[in-house]
């Protein structure tokens, strides 16, 4: 089943001026696509315009699931001053209608997994760069929506911590969500990504499985990482 369909003809933050150029692919069910490209080639731009956040975009994005339901998951942490953890956690519960019983067994699961339990009632603002990181994985986690939308989720993590979201992505995924993940983090992405599209200067410049993205730069069996050096 197709989850979601990006075809961003261009997009950016000033009418006269895009930033991003034919931008197409489909997240199929399970499916955990990485978005990759150097600094500046447009990652974030590409996520900002599928999330509707960015200025203006001439194109098209459908979110096809069963319950059309999506989680980002920033790389910067965005929390309330004044909200405890536990008190994040059940906005998002209602803000996605989340049945009671299952909110407080899968909130309660998360936290053990994440090792904030003892800290729930406390400010995050009071969390290490980390800990907070670990509240944005949460929240979206909590919701298990068809699509997880996530912005480089490796820088601050802990080995642990990365192990445990990467399990439960993998859970997940078995559910039947799917995930667009940007990193650069490359032997990771080559790790676990289904397939790959590569972005440089806004436009995509290779996509689809290792061996077609091999395939497109002429490097066969060559790591992820020489792809990349080679096409961007
Ligand atoms: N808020 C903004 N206003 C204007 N231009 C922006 C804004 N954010 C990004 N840009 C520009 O858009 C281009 C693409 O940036 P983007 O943040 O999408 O890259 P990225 O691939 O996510 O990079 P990185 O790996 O460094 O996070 C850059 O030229 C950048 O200067």
């Amino acid at each position: 089943m197709q989850l979601l369909e990006v075809s961003i003809r261009k997009a950016g933050y000033e009418e006269q001026y895009s930033v991003i150029h034919d931008i197409g692919f489909r997240l199929q069910e399970g499916e955990l696509i990485g978005l990759i490209g150097p600094n500046g080639a447009g990652k974030s731009t590409t996520i900002k315009s599928i999330l509707g956040l960015t200025k203006h975009m001439d194109g098209a994005i459908h979110f096809t699931g069963p319950t059309g339901n999506y989680a980002y998951i920033p790389e910067q942490p965005i929390l309330y001053d004044s909200m405890t953890l536990w008190e994040h956690m059940e906005l998002a519960a209602s803000a996605y209608g989340l049945e009671r019983e299952s909110f407080l067994s899968r909130a309660e699961e998360l936290l053990i997994q994440f090792r904030l339990s003892e800290v729930r009632h406390h400010l995050p603002s009071s969390f290490s760069k980390g800990m907070q990181q670990k509240i944005m994985l949460i929240l979206g986690f909590l919701i298990r929506p068809d699509v997880y939308i996530v912005d480089e989720p490796f820088v601050g993590l802990d080995p642990k911590a990365t192990k445990d979201f990467l399990d439960l992505l993998l859970l997940e995924r078995k559910r039947g969500a799917g995930v667009l993940m940007s990193t650069h983090v490359l032997d990771t992405a080559e790790r676990i990504c289904d397939s790959f599209v590569l972005i440089s200067d806004g436009r995509i410049v290779a996509q689809g499985t290792l061996d077609e993205v091999r395939a497109q730069c002429g490097l066969h069996d060559a790591p992820l990482f020489e792809c990349f050096h080679s096409l961007t």
